[in-house]
């Protein structure tokens, strides 16, 4: 229980698996996880092209853009991250019981608080999706100038430099932006989608 007594939950009149039946497609969290620059802004939207062009309903939630509004209370201590994480994993949850996909590109470096995120949902609605990319690519990559600014000591705490990341253990889902192109990633991530039936309300 949280801080709030006295409160009561009410079930909707129109269900998850009314929702999905109307919008013809399973609804489920394409968690994306990774260094900064590791690709995952990029291929997320990617995905969320293909899925529009393909009439299914998702969204992006992008963590630079999530930090403008909803978390703009939170910083990057470790504390932060996870509160992050949290609000972020229950507003997936939300968008999973509306029936649509949404597709989360946040670093979330921790394992546990990613973990936690899952637990919230049931097996077949979070797919974990590790963007693989060397820090030195990201470095190399440095699309914000982050990296240099970190290295430089203007940024603390800065993922892969001066704060940790923990790579999944078990992802439904690796894509390795240094192999493959933002094509092949997208592919891949589309292909899963279809073999696991995503493609039909269930
Ligand atoms: N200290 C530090 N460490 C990491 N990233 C930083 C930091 N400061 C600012 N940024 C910018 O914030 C983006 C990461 O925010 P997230 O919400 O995804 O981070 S986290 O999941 O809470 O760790 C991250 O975006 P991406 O590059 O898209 O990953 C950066 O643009
Ligand atoms: N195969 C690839 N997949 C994704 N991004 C790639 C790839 N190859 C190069 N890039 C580039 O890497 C950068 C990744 O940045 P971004 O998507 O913002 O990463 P993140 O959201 O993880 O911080 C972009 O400039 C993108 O064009």
């Amino acid at each position: 229980m949280g801080k709030s007594t006295n409160i009561t939950w009410h079930d909707q009149t129109v269900t998850k698996q009314q929702r999905r039946e109307n919008n013809k497609h399973h609804s489920c969290v394409l968690w994306f996880t990774g260094l900064s620059g590791s690709g995952k802004s990029t291929v997320a939207n990617a995905v969320a092209k293909r899925l529009f062009d393909d009439r299914i309903n998702s969204y992006v939630l992008d963590g630079d853009n999530i930090r403008f509004g909803i978390n703009k209370d939170l910083g990057f201590s470790e504390e932060d991250r996870k509160e992050n994480i949290r609000r972020i994993g229950e507003v997936s949850k939300l968008f999973v019981d509306s029936g649509q996909v949404v597709l989360t590109a946040f670093i979330s470096p921790f394992r546990e608080d990613r973990d936690k995120v899952r637990e919230l949902l049931n097996e077949d609605e979070f797919i974990e999706i590790y963007i693989k990319c060397s820090l030195e690519a990201c470095e190399a990559r440095d699309p914000k100038g982050l990296y240099e600014k970190a290295r430089q000591g203007i940024i603390k705490d800065f993922t892969g430099i001066s704060s940790p990341y923990e790579e999944p253990n078990n992802p439904e889902i690796v894509v390795d932006t240094e192999e493959n192109s933002i094509e092949e990633c997208v592919e891949l991530i589309v292909n899963y989608l279809k073999d696991k039936n995503f493609y039909i309300a269930e």
